[in-house]
């Protein structure tokens, strides 16, 4: 895609960091690093389910609170949707110390309101991939059923919500309308903003487009999951922050969405995803040093109690995986 900001030269970096990073961006299609931060080390983790999508950029802000970054497709963008090997994300950020998760995506938009270059907070999803991605840490022999009535984390959800609240943050492109942030508290009368995840690579039917209105999907997108089971898995807050590319093809007066359409949105979205991120850095860094929320405490420990088979007699090796993710749960016996 044409809108990889200039390279830095990331590997003469640490690579080692040695104090926990609470606090994680993704960037998806058009948003491939943090360029207001100051890059301090760049770690490559291996993990029981294989490589992340890209080593993780640590970097800090001005106050020192330090911040992992990932790119979701590879730094390159070689990783189709289908490919992103959504464990290793996972299990590398939860092993640095990750709490919580702030992962952006470019979305097709499925309601009129939401135009091209407006910005979706979502706070339900719809699984529309093929069951062709890993999306649990749990396999056979060890099996643990995770909550995930809330897709995403309420708390991190109002946090981003009441940063954006007030119009006017977002900034207009070459004489567009200035974009709108969506919210369910501020924009939908307390409704849901659903997202539809699905497979791809190729873009919705008109049939299907039309039919995920129908169900009351707000915006589609193919990246949503597994991150977002694999990271409630990982007792990590999770938030989305969508970016609307194109109308998708449900509007008969519109030609379906194509990537020229895509691409066309994501220079003014990539500067304002920055810009919002840079925001939401500050703000998420100011609530884990001096703020009560807890973000992400209410997750610590979910996991070690949802698990149906006893641990005796689970294979070792599968408890030693499990270990990576979650150390001192479920004795070895
Ligand atoms: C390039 S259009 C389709 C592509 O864009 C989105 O990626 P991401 O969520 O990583 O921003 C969408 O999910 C598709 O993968
Ligand atoms: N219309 C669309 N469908 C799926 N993913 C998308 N990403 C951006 N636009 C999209």
């Amino acid at each position: 895609m044409s809108v990889h900001r200039e390279e830095i030269n990331l590997s003469q970096l640490p690579h080692e960091f040695n104090e926990p990073v609470q606090l994680a961006i993704i960037g998806g299609t058009g948003l491939y690093d943090l360029p207001n931060l100051k890059p301090v080390a760049r770690l490559t983790i291996s993990t029981p389910w294989g490589y992340p999508s890209s080593p993780i950029t640590i970097s800090v802000t001005e106050s020192g609170f330090p911040v992992a970054f990932l790119a979701r497709h590879g730094q390159k963008h070689d990783l189709l949707p289908t490919d992103v090997p959504s464990r290793a994300n996972m299990a590398a950020l939860k092993k640095i110390g990750v709490k919580a998760i702030v992962a952006f995506s470019a979305v097709g938009s499925l309601q009129p309101e939401i135009k091209p270059r407006d910005f979706v907070i979502p706070t339900q999803v719809i699984d529309r991939t093929k069951g062709i991605r890993p999306s649990t840490f749990f396999e056979k022999g060890f099996v643990a059923h995770a909550m995930f009535g809330e897709p995403f984390d309420l708390k991190l959800n109002k946090l981003i919500t009441d940063s954006f609240e007030t119009n006017g943050f977002l900034d207009q492109h070459d004489g567009k309308d200035i974009p709108t942030f969506h919210s369910k508290a501020k924009t939908n009368k307390g409704e849901d903003l659903t997202l539809i995840c699905m497979e791809g690579p190729q873009f919705s039917t008109r049939a299907e487009s039309k039919l995920y209105r129908s169900w009351g999907g707000s915006v589609i997108n193919m990246s949503c999951l597994p991150e977002a089971k694999l990271a409630r898995e990982a007792e990590i807050a999770y938030q989305m922050i969508c970016m609307s590319t194109d109308y998708d093809s449900w509007n008969e007066d519109e030609e379906p969405v194509t990537v020229e359409t895509v691409v066309g949105n994501l220079k003014a979205n990539s500067a304002n995803a920055c810009k919002m991120a840079t925001k939401l850095v500050d703000v998420i860094a100011k609530e884990f040093t001096e703020g009560s929320l807890g973000l992400g405490d209410d997750l610590q420990g979910s996991m070690k109690y949802s698990v149906s088979t006893s641990p005796q007699g689970v294979k070792k090796e599968v408890l030693e995986k499990m270990h990576f993710l979650f150390p001192g749960y479920w004795p070895v016996h």
